[in-house]
């Protein structure tokens, strides 16, 4: 490995390999655009396709994590087990992740996840709350599970906030923690401080990583500010297929690390096809940077509050992109999607001039 790589000029690289890691959303953010209706099949093919082209990480749950089946996030096709079950008889080299919020997933979902072949165990909390996933770490650790820690709608938070946070989750057995851009809100330099802050505060006790929404368009140029800041494991969706505008598209990720000698181990070609071929006549539609995702980077909102804010509006006769916009200046959190509803109604009244 050229360790005079100007883009890992600190020498964090990720291992003998590879300078970076990256995870694979498609099957877990992008079960938010597809409102959670992921069949067997789909994830089988998917799963195929990513782990041909090299892709080292691979998550499948519920856009919510295990136990997000519900009224309030969306309820799914395929039980979050049978996903991830086949998606771990399908990859031949791929680790397959899972995701878990407090709160949601409990330890039996966990344990079940792990006996189904998930060997990664991420837990998301929202970026000032990690206490809650201090169980949750040490029970994945007990399990011998790899962790990983969400630190969710960091653009909130100042740096210094953030790295006290990613402490918390390191020292419960989280061995990568991440800025996670739930809101796809943060640009260039506010990710590399965010993600400078954690790895001065982590130094060798964690890796730190970054996930990338494009609701401003800028997840690749994002993701390659944090690995310069020293993160080590980088998120993506090929297609982009995530929640919002979608995640930063792994297919490009991959072509601009390649130019930029950044090793990520994945085939940019057999991406690029996967993409196209497999990935892509999945999606109900394209992840585009329409009104509606623009508003969710500009007004700092949740992502995953997409879908329910259209569903809203279509209701209700009020425009989606106004009821993301006012749930970005409530500072709403994911778990809040039911005051979508009240925001709508607001906006209804106002509308009819109540
Ligand atoms: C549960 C969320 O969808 C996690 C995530 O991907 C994000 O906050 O972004
Ligand atoms: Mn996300």
């Amino acid at each position: 490995m050229d360790r005079t790589n100007p883009y890992n000029a600190d020498a964090r690289a990720y291992s003998s390999e590879l300078d970076i890691r990256i995870t694979d959303s498609s099957l877990r953010d992008g079960s938010h655009h597809k409102r959670h209706q992921f069949s067997i099949s789909d994830v089988r093919d998917v799963v195929a396709a990513l782990d041909g082209a090299g892709v080292p990480v691979i998550e499948v749950t519920h856009g919510d994590g295990l136990g997000g089946a519900s009224f309030n996030y969306g309820f799914a096709k395929s039980y979050d087990q049978d996903l991830i079950r086949v998606a771990a008889e399908t990859a031949t080299q791929a680790k397959i992740a899972f995701l878990t919020l407090p709160g949601l997933g409990i330890k039996d979902d966990i344990l079940a996840a792990r006996d189904n072949g998930g060997s990664i165990c991420r837990v998301a909390t929202h970026c000032t709350e990690a206490d809650v996933s201090i169980q949750h770490f040490g029970y994945a650790r007990e399990l011998g599970l790899e962790t990983v820690g969400f630190l969710m709608m960091s653009h909130t938070q100042p740096p210094e906030v953030l790295a006290k946070q990613a402490r918390i989750m390191a020292d419960a057995g989280c061995q990568c923690v991440y800025i996670v851009d739930s809101a796809g809100a943060l640009v260039m330099d506010q990710v590399s401080d965010r993600v400078a802050a954690l790895v001065a505060e982590l130094g060798d006790d964690a890796q730190v990583g970054f996930h990338g929404h494009e609701n401003l368009d800028v997840g690749v140029g994002n993701s390659i500010m944090a690995i310069r800041a020293g993160a080590q494991q980088i998120d993506g969706s090929t297609r982009r297929f995530g929640a919002g505008a979608g995640n930063t598209p792994v297919e490009a990720l991959v072509g601009v690390c390649d130019k930029l000698g950044i090793t990520t181990g994945v085939d940019f070609f057999k991406i690029a096809d996967a993409a196209e071929d497999v990935v892509r006549p999945l999606m109900p539609t394209e992840c585009v940077v329409d009104r509606s995702a623009l508003m969710l980077g500009y007004a700092g909102c949740y992502s995953s509050f997409l879908k329910h804010a259209e569903g809203h509006a279509n209701r209700y006769g009020v425009p989606s992109s106004e009821i993301l916009i006012r749930a970005g200046e409530r500072r709403l959190v994911g778990g809040q999607e039911d005051q979508l509803i009240d925001i709508a109604l607001e906006i209804q009244k106002e509308q009819a001039g109540v």
